[in-house]
């Protein structure tokens, strides 16, 4: 699996990788990008047919999460932190699952041990396969924000442009996602972080997460939708930052 990715940040410093939601880019992580880089490389990357990454079909979370690993080892990175909003958190679980040493800190933004129903994803793949992702804009707009937030267009022309087949496959790889009975196994320290108004992975689905891992901290951000981390920057920011610089598991 190929992934388009860019790193910033000074070369010699500890990494983050940082993974998107579906319908958006690496660039859903701009907001965090000057707090991150005075300390931290930022390795950010693109879902397939979302951004700079070509598309794909036929793929699970494992496959992304195994796509993520191939950058590190490109990068020669041993043991890195990672955050990752929705889809681009349930990769970094599955990430620290799979590979627990090289995951050694994680902050789990607005996803989900399990997203609703297989039958939704599978009917928004065949919608998106039939007409693209435009009828989406609207639901999405409601479900990604809380009425009135100013820069929404921004993030909605990142699903507009996003690849049809690449973005229904990311919704069939959710279909089949469920880690709900492995949580207990990750190792890494996990930041759990809700929005207070999320109607995708509402504050329950956080509160599994924040259960099921054995060293879990839950955040529930108020005024913020599904992403969060693009409405509310300020309190995301410090949250995060302070997690990743106090919680790296060293053994
Ligand atoms: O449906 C949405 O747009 C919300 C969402 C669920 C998984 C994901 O990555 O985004």
């Amino acid at each position: 699996m190929i992934l388009h990715h860019r790193l910033d940040g000074p070369p010699d410093a500890p990494v983050v990788v940082l993974g998107p939601s579906l319908g958006t880019t690496l660039d859903l992580w701009e907001p965090q990008l000057p707090a991150l880089t005075r300390t931290w490389r930022v390795l950010r990357y693109d879902l397939p047919g979302h951004g700079g990454s070509p598309s794909a079909s036929g793929f699970t979370v494992d496959d992304l999460a195994a796509g993520v690993l191939a950058l590190l080892d490109r990068h020669g990175l041993d043991a890195v932190a990672y955050g990752g909003v929705s889809l681009g958190g349930a990769v970094g679980t599955t990430l620290a699952l799979r590979a627990q040493d090289r995951v050694a800190s994680l902050a789990l933004c607005c996803t989900s041990a399990r997203f609703g129903t297989a039958e939704s994803w599978r009917e928004r793949a065949a919608l998106v396969r039939a007409e693209g992702t435009k009828p989406l804009t609207e639901a999405t707009r409601r479900r990604w924000f809380t009425a009135g937030f100013p820069d929404a267009e921004r993030y909605l022309d990142m699903l507009r442009d996003a690849d049809p087949e690449g973005y229904a496959s990311c919704c069939e790889a959710l279909a089949v996602f469920d880690v709900r009975d492995r949580l207990g196994e990750v190792r890494a320290p996990a930041l759990v972080i809700a929005g207070a108004e999320d109607p995708a992975t509402p504050p329950s689905d956080a509160e599994v997460l924040a259960r099921g891992i054995p060293d879990a901290e839950l955040l529930v951000v108020p005024g913020a939708a599904h992403l969060a981390t693009a409405e509310r920057p300020d309190v995301v920011n410090e949250a995060v930052t302070r997690h990743l610089t106090t919680r790296w598991r060293t053994a």
